[in-house]
């Protein structure tokens, strides 16, 4: 019995239709559908989405399966309504080779649960000094178009030509992590009020700006494309504004905790809260939800990135920078910017699944819920209410800033390629 007949669920957020998968494939999408023998799963005016698209995931496998593997990574991914992830190449060894990349690629496919792209280093080893093979990545198995050192910035001015001119030639993408490193030597938190109260080194918002603004004049003097990670300041959104009226090719992307947290929580000194970028001010919070409604910020990504808990669970200088994300991404995001009334589902689809897709040459996923697509697609009970308890999570790490927290939606079904991979809210 390969026919699934999902009745009655709100498509974008819009009228309850009827939505009939066979196969691999989504066979009709419509009123009152009628499939012999197919198993029916009563959606209840749930909303359905097209598969989410990550294209900010730290998968961790090679070289530290302690915090995560690709099969966990994977699983977590299933469970937040993801059907493809974008694996970061911050690994032991780095995904500076076609070997590593395909080792990663590899592992995806055996996984099951969400198909993984990896990401190719821009440099090698991630030091910034010497461009990687960025052509042997993309020519291998792994078709990698997107190169990031993401963790580390590419902060010479040459080498990140250099790269923007190299990937231009196979319409590939530079995902810079904006960080000018002598500006934020020893920063541990963002600048500002809370870090001169609490005397903890400060990461100023300059820091961050200052490399967007120079990467999008790089970016129109090469006439290549640049992706920027994790923007977290009002001054960011100010640039990339400005880049895209003037018709530079850029995108940018937010992470859900930029949408919801501000620099404040450090105050507890709790590590959970200490990420890279860091939290910002409520100011920045504001700016950063306006500009992922009105299209200036491009996507959500998550920036998942699991940490074991002596990593995290120590003293606040000590502790490794990084939130897991997956798992309550599309509920923070709900929180943040639908029920806000800034975004509509559709909005959250273009944001969270189209065009992460669409950045990342990746084909197959972030397509419409229409007859003849690919059945990639989640299920969410948006009237869900309910505390995050990590306990609960796929990812090998527990390192979530919302425990305990009360958060919107809970994903009840993902298919990937019309098999399920999460039912009833359980991985299947
Ligand atoms: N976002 C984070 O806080 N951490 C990332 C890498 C990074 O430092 O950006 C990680 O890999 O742990």
């Amino acid at each position: 019995m390969s026919k699934i007949l999902i009745r009655g669920a709100k498509v974008l957020g819009g009228e309850p239709q009827d939505v009939l998968i066979d196969g691999e494939t989504i066979e009709a999408v419509g009123t009152g559908l009628i499939a012999e023998g197919a198993q029916v799963i009563e959606a209840d005016g749930k909303v359905l989405l097209p598969g989410l698209v990550d294209l900010h995931t730290h998968l961790r496998e090679p070289g530290r399966e302690d915090s995560e593997t690709v099969l966990t990574g994977t699983q977590a991914a299933a469970s937040g309504g993801y059907t493809a992830v974008f694996a970061m190449a911050n690994t032991f060894p780095v995904a500076d080779t076609a070997g590593v990349v395909e080792q990663v690629w590899r592992l995806g496919k055996e996984s099951g649960y969400c198909d993984v792209q990896p990401i190719g280093a821009v440099t090698v080893g991630l030091e910034g000094k010497q461009l990687a093979e960025l052509g042997a990545m993309h020519d291998s198995a792994a078709q990698v178009t997107v190169f990031s050192d993401d963790g580390k910035c590419v902060d010479d001015a040459v080498i990140m030509r250099r790269a923007l001119e190299y990937v231009k030639a196979f319409g590939g993408v530079v995902a810079q992590h904006a960080q000018e490193p002598r500006l934020t030597e020893g920063a541990q938190m963002n600048e500002g009020i809370v870090s001169a109260e609490l005397g903890l080194g400060g990461w100023p918002a300059v820091a961050e700006e200052s490399v967007i603004a120079r990467d999008v004049l790089l970016a129109e003097h090469v006439g290549s494309r640049v992706h920027i990670c994790h923007l977290s300041t009002a001054g960011s959104v100010e640039i990339i504004r400005w880049a895209k009226s003037r018709g530079i090719d850029v995108t940018a992307e937010v992470t859900p905790h930029h949408l919801l947290l501000t620099d404040e929580l450090v105050r507890s000194y709790n590590p959970v809260y200490k990420v890279n970028p860091p939290l910002r001010t409520e100011a920045d919070v504001l700016a950063l939800r306006e500009a992922l409604a009105d299209g200036t910020i491009d996507i959500v990504a998550t920036d998942h990135a699991p940490h074991p808990h002596e990593d995290k669970d120590c003293e606040w200088a000590a502790a490794a920078m990084g939130m897991v994300g997956l798992e309550t991404a599309l509920s923070v995001v709900q929180q943040t910017m639908v029920e806000t009334g800034l975004l509509d589902w559709s909005g959250v689809a273009e944001r969270m699944s189209y065009k992460p897709a669409r950045i990342g040459s990746l084909t197959g996923h972030g397509r419409p819920v229409s007859a003849g697509e690919p059945a990639n697609l989640t299920l969410v009970d948006t009237a869900y209410r309910g505390e995050v308890d990590p306990a609960g999570f796929a990812s090998r790490s527990r390192n979530t800033p919302y425990e305990g927290r009360e958060l919107p939606g809970r994903v009840t079904h993902t298919w990937l390629r019309g098999r399920a991979t999460v039912v009833d809210g359980k991985l299947a």
